[in-house]
């Protein structure tokens, strides 16, 4: 339905927010109406049907609990399964929000918002769902401890436990959820535990990585294209979000596309249908979309770099992922994780770690994140000539000296070497951003990992 013929109620306590939300929308919906006291709304409902209805969360009788407002979500939806609610609700509360999306809620803002994100939050709300009704009734993937170790996800640091009861609230909804945090946290591990234990988890989980499509390939890989539509179109090709149909689709460095490409992928997203290059067919697209960056978005967006519009598409639920070095719990636990895990791969004792060399791991910055720790773990593995693995058996780059320092301090200067510290240096300089030392080095970003993985790095 089109945002120009929505019939929308908007019951909240706090007069100045029906106010704000009546003079925003009486030029863009047909009509809208506000209540004060949701005691009335059932009477409201009876009387008139609305397309859209702004529930707020908490009501100044419930000191903020919440339940409120999943009390009157639950009988909106005793009276009327298919309505389509926007939970309203406060900084700071997405878990309560999460609650209501599990109840039936087909979103939730967050107070105070922009105008343009309340109409992007709405005209998704009027879109037909491809799935039928607002939630997927399929029973869920049965429930497990929040250790995610069944994902080989591990942390325990608080901020871990914080990401693992996230991603178990908001896994079985359809919210779209952006995740941001270093390379080499664990994003795509927290992408794939969210399809796991969502309701499409017996569909596909399809990863498409955006910082390695240029912009000649974006739209065919991402959207498909018919054959002949382009040189190297011999037949007709299914883009990934073609692919992922039904299931989850995992845009990965999706803060490094440009303004050209966002627009196009927030055109699919807003019309939920994508037309394959070469073709004048529009295709449906039913995904749950998961995104990840490692750039600061908010920033791009500052900057024009990044639509803002895009971002309330792709941010109804965020999830930061904290850098290694600020969770030196954790670092000891997956450093035996990976010791026992190479350990077996290379059919070794699993060694132990002596106490300095458990100190050097908890103070060492970890540019690279886990990634960084799996493979200096497996490497002191491999290379160990005992069974307890001693601090010389972690050898981190020391920060390289400047290029121009004057001649070689002793022995010529081997190739290899040099091409290590330089990668080395930028690596460090992007504080472990793969994405953005690559651009440094006039590498892509696979090339770069070879050459980590050539480097030992
Ligand atoms: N909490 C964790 N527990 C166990 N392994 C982890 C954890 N976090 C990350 N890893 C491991 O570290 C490596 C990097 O993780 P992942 O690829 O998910 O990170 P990322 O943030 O998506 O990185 P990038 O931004 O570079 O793509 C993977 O091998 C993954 O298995």
């Amino acid at each position: 339905m089109i945002l120009k013929k929505a019939r929308v109620l908007v019951v909240d306590d706090d007069t100045d927010v029906l106010f704000a939300v009546r003079l925003l929308l009486k030029t863009e919906v047909q009509e809208v109406v506000t209540e004060k006291n949701p005691e009335l709304l059932l009477s409201l409902l009876s009387r008139q049907h609305f397309d859209v209805i702004f529930l707020d969360m908490n009501y100044k009788s419930t000191l903020g609990s919440g339940n409120e407002g999943l009390y009157w979500l639950g009988r909106i939806r005793e009276k009327d399964p298919g309505a389509t609610v926007i939970m309203i609700t406060a900084h700071g509360e997405v878990s309560t929000a999460v609650r209501a999306l599990k109840a039936g809620a087909t979103d939730f803002i967050v107070k105070p918002w922009h105008n343009a994100q309340l109409l992007e939050t709405l005209t998704a709300a009027l879109e037909p769902r491809p799935t039928g009704g607002s939630r997927p009734t399929a029973p869920l993937p049965p429930r497990r401890p929040a250790s995610f170790a069944e994902f080989e996800l591990l942390g325990q640091s608080e901020a871990m436990q914080e990401v693992f009861y996230k991603i178990e609230k908001v896994a079985p909804t359809e919210a779209n959820v952006l995740l941001l945090g270093e390379n080499g946290t664990g994003k795509e591990l927290v992408a794939q535990a969210l399809h796991k234990r969502s309701f499409r988890a017996s569909q596909p989980f399809v990863t498409a990585d955006l910082a390695a499509m240029s912009e000649g390939i974006f739209e065919s890989e991402l959207f498909g294209h018919k054959k002949g539509s382009f040189t190297d179109a011999r037949e007709d090709r299914q883009g990934r979000f073609a692919a992922a149909s039904g299931g989850t689709l995992f845009l990965d460095e999706v803060g490094n596309i440009s303004l050209a490409q966002q627009a196009k992928l927030l055109t699919v997203l807003q019309n939920r249908q994508v037309i394959p290059l070469g073709s004048n067919v529009l295709v449906p697209v039913d995904i749950r979309l998961i995104s990840a960056t490692n750039a600061p978005l908010y920033e791009l967006a500052a900057r024009q770099e990044f639509r803002q519009d895009l971002i309330y598409r792709l941010n109804t639920v965020e999830i930061t992922l904290p850098p290694l070095r600020a969770r030196a719990d954790d670092v000891l636990l997956l450093a035996r994780h990976f010791a026992g895990l190479y350990a077996a791969r290379n059919r070794k004792p699993v060694p132990d770690f002596e106490p300095a060399t458990l100190q050097k791991l908890r103070e060492h910055h970890w540019p690279g994140n886990v990634r960084e720790l799996q493979h200096a773990v497996e490497r002191a593995i491999i290379l160990a000539e005992t069974d307890v693995l001693r601090p010389q058996d972690f050898r981190f780059a020391t920060p390289p000296a400047p290029v121009a320092a004057g001649p070689a301090p002793e022995g010529p200067l081997h190739l290899q070497e040099v091409e290590k510290n330089t990668i080395m240096r930028v690596i460090e300089r992007h504080n472990g951003n793969i994405t953005k030392a690559a651009k440094e080095l006039g590498l892509t970003r696979t090339a770069l990992y070879r050459r980590l993985e050539k480097h030992d790095l």
